[in-house]
């Protein structure tokens, strides 16, 4: 089973949508909580978990129960979990850690990637709308950094890797990546 899960907006359903060909976007009513999603793809069962985060219109509390049903969801399936493809829209996430961390909270990807790692998920960060990037690499260091990781980009080129799920670009490599991952995240399990 691979998850795939990010902030709202982030661009989730249009990468699904560019790996696999099928589409997963539902109506977007805010305060209607969403439930993951699920689809085949090449043998393997795909999650779509509802974004999470601030979203216009969805009150609070309404955010507060979608966040603990998708860790809930993770936790109760953590054994099935071959990988989580965080996705993080690579023009704003820096800007809004920052902004969080200002205000003395977690930010909520920051929060959700050590949960992962707490749950020794393989997990795999694509840092999504790289067209609009202006300096990829710097970036990717300092969200590294926030991250709570040690080095830099080249340390951890198989976690973080830059895409574009609207104009295409390092699809193939993250479809490698992911297929790398999970044959080790299988391989570690004795599968
Ligand atoms: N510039 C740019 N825009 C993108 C990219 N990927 C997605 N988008 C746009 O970002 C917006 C949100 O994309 P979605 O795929 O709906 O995002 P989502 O994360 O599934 O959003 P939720 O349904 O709220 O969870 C859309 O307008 C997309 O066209 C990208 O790589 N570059």
């Amino acid at each position: 089973m691979i998850v795939f899960v990010g902030r709202s907006n982030v661009g989730k359903s249009t990468l699904i949508f560019r790996l696999t060909g099928k589409y997963v976007k539902r109506g977007k009513r805010p305060g209607v909580t969403r439930k993951p999603i699920e689809l085949g793809w090449r043998g393997k069962t795909i999650v779509d978990m509802p974004g999470f985060g601030f979203m216009s219109g969805v009150p609070k509390h309404v955010q507060e129960k979608i966040k603990t049903e998708i860790v809930r969801f993770i936790e109760n399936n953590a054994d099935k979990i071959d990988l989580a493809v965080l996705v993080i829209d690579g023009k704003s996430a820096l800007e809004i850690i920052e902004r969080w961390e200002k205000r003395g909270e977690i930010p909520i990807d920051v929060e959700f990637f050590q949960f992962l790692q707490e749950l020794e998920i393989p997990t795999i960060v694509a840092v999504n709308k790289m067209d609009k990037m202006k300096n990829i690499r710097a970036t990717i260091n300092k969200l590294i950094e926030k991250f709570g990781l040690s080095g830099s980009w080249d340390d951890h080129k198989d976690t973080f890797i830059p895409i574009s799920a609207k104009f295409g670009t390092n699809l193939e490599e993250l479809r490698k990546l992911i297929e790398e991952k999970i044959k080790r995240s299988q391989e570690q399990r004795g599968l």
